[in-house]
């Protein structure tokens, strides 16, 4: 069986987490500029991570993407993973409810760790184990 998610989180409690995390990343000095290089146009991009957060958190689908290809190219490493969470982490603490903010950062440790890990191999820093 599903577990269903906790209490308060819905479409509108990850529509207020993702509005709310972004504006964060884009004034902070260290994760803004990454994202300024490469988002020209915020709307479409805010949509897609709301997408990607219902269907990781509410289990939706509404999210079909490639989060891995997307993140390869792109100049980051093990800190910028720890800054990215330390702000998720934050954010979902102040905007959600307690337990809802726990099954949002559960989830988000866990695909930013494979990220950080898919990014690593890309460049020949892992193992490419089976
Ligand atoms: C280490 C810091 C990170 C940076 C600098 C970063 C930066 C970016 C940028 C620039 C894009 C847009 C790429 C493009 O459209 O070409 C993007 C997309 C995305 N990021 Fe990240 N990211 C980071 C970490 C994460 C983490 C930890 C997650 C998930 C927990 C995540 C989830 C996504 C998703 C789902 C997309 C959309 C991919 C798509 O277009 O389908 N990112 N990110």
């Amino acid at each position: 069986m599903i577990p269903q998610p906790p209490a308060g989180l819905d479409e509108a409690m990850i529509e207020t987490l993702v509005h709310g995390f972004y504006a964060r990343i884009r004034a902070d000095a260290v994760l803004g500029p990454i994202f300024a290089a490469h988002i020209r146009d915020w709307a479409p991009h805010l949509r897609q991570m709301t997408a990607f957060w219902s269907s990781v958190a509410l289990t939706s689908g509404r999210y079909q993407g490639n989060p891995m290809q997307k993140h390869q190219p792109l100049p980051i490493g093990p800190a910028h993973f720890a800054h990215w969470l330390m702000i998720f982490e934050a954010t979902a603490r102040d905007l959600c409810p307690p337990a809802a903010a726990e099954h949002l950062i559960l989830r988000a440790r866990r695909i930013a760790a494979s990220l950080e890990h898919g990014v690593a191999a890309a460049r020949g820093e892992l193992p490419r184990v089976a």
